[in-house]
């Protein structure tokens, strides 16, 4: 008697493995959920917070540095960071404690690459490859990763749903006439199945529970080459299931295969069908042989099923097709569950089952491994009605195939997901510390960042309005002291001008005698006038020294004010372009020059805008030589200046003028009107006078002579003050004082240093606001990417935590007992 027949409380074993499998599968379902929550997490974090890096690990040299690994990104390939490796594949820098020897537990059980979340980066050969991936940049990569992470949450979708598939399919097949569709009845407690001494069975009977067609029992058989669907009766013809038999017994006949579904209603509560936890369907093969042997091999590969039974016959052992089919299905489901039927026809059951179990050992070594739970004895034909050993040796069968479905399930289904699970929060786990250590890094770049740009900021924005002063004052005080000082210049020129004297170093010309008295006015004109040119032409100069003094002033102000780093202006003053022209078209030589500015210097004088370049006050005229209005006024003046006097011409007034003029003149003073009119009086006296009438003639020819001798003589001294005063008398006629000479200059020469002051001053004041507004973006950037850097290193971290506890509560990575 053979130990599988021993009581082991089957059912009870089934009971377990049930438990142990639902529990398997609740813990899955929420692990998948939770992953896939931190997927879609990290993808919207990728999309809206943060650029998610790809890390790329690299392994360090064996010996005792085996924990360590060296980080290096995807967008950024050369920039290497040693790295920790955690045992789940968390990353973090390198500490002193590190450079012991890792014991056993701590060497890292996973690879330090990715597993599902990995990018296929390499294109090419690996040298392109290379440059490719240092091309890429941190947004392509982290696009990458967002299709990856869609691809990982599609891929988890379809594993949440193969988890919760509660459909299993078993294929029964084995030898003709082994007793496979009596193992099928038995198993489904009803005679559905044809059974027969001969070979009976010839399509594929897949028996499905009747809920599945709406609760109604029937057979439908699949058109071949359709895709079956119990909704759609286009793609089958429906049978009775009385008619199974008939059905079966007409295909025989013929070539092809086919498939027939099988719906049964008022199943048995203890049959393999209710099983609770999956619903499985019972697939009743044709029997083994050369035909049908590639069919069914074709069909026990679909993923769909679960298990393969295989039924061989106690009397017969292994046929050469069964042993094919055994040998190619063992290569891929590895664990077959065998049912050796017809046991009850063996008399020396040990030698039978030495003979058989040393074959399977041959054929599916694994499944002999396992042989007390795979490999059952039993008489399917008597099953149903006994109660004996036999009927236990079936229930102990049935049971054991419940268990195995379930565990086939747990390792078909069930594991590949739960590695799929660990590999995946692995992954996860090893993106988020990488992350959380670039996040952290940047945290730490962002604060250094500030620690160097606030105080500049800090600085720049306390210093702008000493700034703002200093340029006010610079300008103002140029302006004022330029102004004061042409102001002055002109007046003393003026001054001298006005009293006949030459300015500066000009000379007057000498006297070149009566007959040149006319070029010689023209020249002492032209001297006088080149005089108060060059009085301007000294306020210009000393302009220009105060302003390049200005200039300087806002030049060491930009230093002070400045920070460093930023462009100093590269503007050079030229005080000689102040008061300048700039004329385009011809140059100096005549030529044409192509937009090219050529700097007249020289103020007024440059400009053409001198005195002496005045027509008006070029020309000579009598008035310069003989101011008799002006003699005139200055012994009997009215007190007043008549602007009129310049264009007066003499009259007999005049005349007399001149001539009492130079009477009084004769003694080398002036007499006063006083004695003007006394003279005026003797001489009215005079004339009455009989004596004096005869005398009268030639003594007033004589006087006149004298007159005239004493204005000629005069003429060397007289002319230059006459033409010096006429000249202060036009230059101060004017009758809007803005346009004066003098006050004309004096604004011009002020508001000249204003513009360039002005400039300067704009210069810096454009340098300090776009330095500072580059300090104030700087370090609102740093600030900014240290906020985001913190949420990135705190989300990361959290993301981390997360990925632990799906593990722990899932259970995940620990033997599943079944
Ligand atoms: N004594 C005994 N006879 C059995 C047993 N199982 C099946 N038989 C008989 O063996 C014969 C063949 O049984 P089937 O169930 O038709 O065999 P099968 O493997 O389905 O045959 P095909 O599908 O036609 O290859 C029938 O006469 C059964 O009564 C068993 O365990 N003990």
């Amino acid at each position: 008697m053979s130990q599988s027949y021993m009581p082991v409380r089957p059912v009870a074993k089934a009971d377990d493995v049930q438990d142990a499998y639902n529990h398997h599968k609740d813990r899955l379902v929420d692990a998948i959920d939770s992953t896939k929550s931190i997927l879609t997490d990290i993808r919207g974090f990728n999309k809206d917070d943060w650029v998610v890096r790809y890390p790329q690990l690299k392994e360090a040299a064996a010996g005792p540095e085996t924990l360590r690994r060296s980080l290096s990104f995807a967008d950024d390939p050369t920039t290497q960071t040693p790295v920790r490796l955690g045992p789940t594949r968390s990353v973090s820098l390198v500490s002193l404690d590190d450079t012991k020897q890792p014991t056993d537990t701590e060497i890292p059980p996973l690879s330090s690459d990715f597993h599902v979340l990995r990018l296929d980066l390499k294109l090419g050969s690996a040298n392109s490859a290379l440059s490719l991936v240092s091309q890429l940049e941190k947004s392509s990569i982290a696009h990458l990763l967002d299709e990856r992470l869609a691809t990982s949450i599609a891929h988890i979708d379809k594993l949440r749903l193969r988890v919760q598939d509660t459909s299993s399919k078993v294929l029964v097949t084995g030898d003709l006439n082994a007793g496979k569709s009596t193992l099928v009845n038995a198993l489904l407690r009803r005679q559905v199945m044809p059974v027969d001494q001969q070979p009976c069975t010839t399509a594929f009977c897949e028996v499905h529970d009747a809920t599945e067609n709406g609760g109604v029992e029937a057979v439908h058989i699949v058109k071949v080459g359709t895709a079956y669907n119990p909704a759609d009766d286009s793609t089958f013809t429906t049978a009775a299931v009385e008619d199974l038999e008939d059905l079966i017994a007409e295909y025989e006949t013929k070539d092809t295969e086919h498939l027939l579904k099988v719906y049964l209603a008022g199943k048995d509560q203890n049959s393999l069908l209710s099983n609770g936890t999956v619903n499985i369907s019972l697939i009743d093969a044709p029997g083994l042989n050369r035909d049908s042997l590639k069919t069914t091999a074709l069909f026990a590969r679909q993923e769909e099923i679960d298990v393969v039974v295989f039924v061989v016959s106690a009397e017969n052992h292994f046929t050469l097709s069964a042993k094919e089919f055994l040998w190619t299905a063992s290569n891929e489901k590895a664990y077959l569950f065998i049912v050796v039927n017809k046991y009850d026809m063996i008399r020396n059951k040990d030698k039978c089952r030495r003979v058989v179990l040393e074959q399977i050992k041959g054929l599916s070594p694994r499944t002999f491994e396992d042989a007390n739970d795979l490999v059952h004895f039993v008489d399917s034909a008597s099953a149903a009605n006994d109660d004996g050993k036999e009927a236990f040796a079936f229930e102990e069968m049935e049971a054991a195939l419940r268990s195995f479905v379930l565990t086939k399930r747990s390792k078909s289904k069930l594991q590949p997901v739960e590695t799929f699970l660990l590999n995946l929060l692995s992954d996860i786990e090893l993106l988020a510390s990488a992350n959380k250590l670039v996040a952290e890094s940047e945290v730490a770049q962002a604060r250094a960042e500030l620690a160097a740009t606030k105080p500049v900021l800090e600085k720049m924005k306390s210093g702008r309005d000493k700034l703002e002063e200093g340029l006010e004052t610079v300008e103002e005080e140029g302006v004022g002291k330029a102004s004061v000082k042409a102001k002055k210049v002109l007046t003393d020129a003026l001054e001298q001008v006005g009293s006949g004297k030459p300015f500066g170093d000009l000379r007057l010309p000498s006297y070149p005698g009566l007959l040149s008295v006319w070029d010689y006015a023209r020249d002492v004109r032209r001297t006088l006038l080149d005089s108060l040119d060059l009085a301007v032409k000294l306020a210009e100069d000393e302009a220009r020294i105060i302003t390049s003094d200005g200039v300087v002033q806002i030049k060491d102000l930009g230093e002070e004010h400045l920070p460093a780093g930023v462009e100093r202006s590269r503007r050079i003053f030229m005080p000689e372009a102040m008061f300048s022209a700039v004329r385009r078209g011809k140059g100096p030589n005549g030529l044409k020059t192509r937009g090219k500015a050529v700097v007249v210097a020289g103020g007024a004088l440059g400009l053409g805008i001198g005195l002496a370049s005045r027509p008006d006050m070029q020309e000579t005229t009598f008035l310069d030589l003989f101011d008799v209005n002006h003699q005139f006024l200055v012994h009997f003046g009215d007190g007043s200046k008549s602007s009129s006097e310049t264009d007066s011409n003499p009259g007999a007034l005049s005349v007399v003028g001149v001539g009492v003029g130079a009477l009084t003149m004769v003694g080398g003073q002036a007499i006063g009107v006083r004695g003007v009119i006394e003279g005026v009086v003797r001489l009215s006296d005079f004339f009455s006078n009989e004596t004096a009438r005869k005398w009268a003639l030639p003594v007033v020819g004589a006087v006149t002579i004298g007159a005239v001798v004493y204005v000629v003589l005069e003429l060397p001294t007289s002319i230059p003050r006459t033409i010096g005063r006429r000249i202060k008398v036009t230059v101060e006629s004017v009758e809007d004082d803005d346009n004066q000479w003098e006050s004309q200059n004096v604004v011009r020469i002020g508001r000249e240093t204003r513009k360039v002051l002005r400039l300067a001053s704009w210069d810096l004041r454009e340098r300090f606001r776009s330095a500072m507004d580059e300090r104030g973006k700087e370090v609102r950037n740093a600030e900014e990417g240290e906020k985001r850097a913190l949420k990135a290193q705190e989300w990361f971290t959290s993301v981390g935590v997360r990925v632990g506890e799906v593990r722990e509560n899932a259970r995940l990575g620990e033997t599943v007992a079944v």
